[in-house]
């Protein structure tokens, strides 16, 4: 599972698999992005963090292209994405997980993935029935046992528990060789057991995937993040590795105790 080679290779060649290049985005005269310069390594794995309306999904948005930016460029693996539409960044590699879910609630949990991979392949049109032994069934199955919902696999999604959903939906981000994935608040309404199994398959995706996570809790991101990039206001206020961050006056005044649920 772990693809170190390839890892070592892309870091090797110094490539970021993200860079944003003074981004702002504006809704109306309201700024939620406001010069945004930021960089992540090839199979880096940052969180973004930052209180309520800090400007962090709008980030998000800006990335995938679901918002893009009113100014600046946004690269990916070297490559400027930034006029490009939504799928045509999936197809470069790069996923997104959003808060609200977008599982299909009436199919099974293995079909669902088996959709997610098929969408992302170049015979996603084609109307031939699959059959049993398919290379893309088996891609699911893995993907399934990768997010700890092997024994799940035929069950529908209205009946697996809200964790166990959150961790399909990390299922469908990794289906179809994903490079870059952008974790929208993974943990959100996750009970303590489940945080820890969520923590425990962030860690454990392949190397060579990287990702930034924006989440509300501090323990999961600390956990599973090396680096940390803190928002207030539409900017970027400090950066830094999760041990520089949790120990910071400033942080610790703007977020953790500043009342932030
Ligand atoms: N489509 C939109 N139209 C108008 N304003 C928007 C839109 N999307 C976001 N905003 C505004 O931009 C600012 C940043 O919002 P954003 O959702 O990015 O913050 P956030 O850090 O993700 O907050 P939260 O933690 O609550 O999700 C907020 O003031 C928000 O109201």
């Amino acid at each position: 599972m772990l693809r170190t080679d390839a890892l070592t290779r892309l870091q090797s060649t110094g490539q970021y698999a993200l860079e944003l290049e003074a981004v702002s985005r504006h809704f109306g005269a309201l700024v939620a992005l406001a010069d945004i310069n930021l960089t992540v390594k090839a199979g880096e794995r940052r969180a973004v963090l930052g209180s309520n309306g800090a400007g962090k999904t709008t980030l998000f948005n800006a990335i995938t292209g679901d918002f893009p930016p009113t100014t600046g460029r946004v690269r990916l693996f070297g490559e400027d994405v930034t006029d490009l539409s939504i799928h045509e960044r999936i197809r470069r590699g790069l996923r997104r997980t959003y808060q609200i879910s977008l599982l299909f609630d009436g199919l099974s949990v293995v079909d669902n993935v088996y959709l997610a991979c098929r969408g992302a392949s170049r015979g996603r049109l084609s109307l031939r029935r699959p059959k049993p032994d398919d290379a893309m069934t088996h891609a699911a199955e893995t993907l399934l046992d990768a997010v700890h919902l092997g024994a799940e696999r035929e069950s529908l999604v209205s009946e697996l528990s809200h964790g166990q959903q959150r961790q399909l939906e990390i299922a469908l981000a990794l289906a179809g060789a994903p490079r870059f994935i952008l974790f929208d608040e993974p943990a959100a309404g996750l009970s303590p057991t489940e945080r820890s199994e969520l923590i425990e398959i962030l860690q454990s995706l392949p190397t060579h995937i990287g990702f930034i996570i924006i989440e509300h809790d501090m323990d999961v991101a600390l956990r599973v993040a090396e680096s940390v990039t803190m928002m207030h206001n539409g900017r970027i206020f400090k950066e830094g590795n999760p041990e520089e961050i949790e120990n910071d006056p400033e942080v610790q005044e703007l977020y953790l105790g500043g009342g932030h649920a």
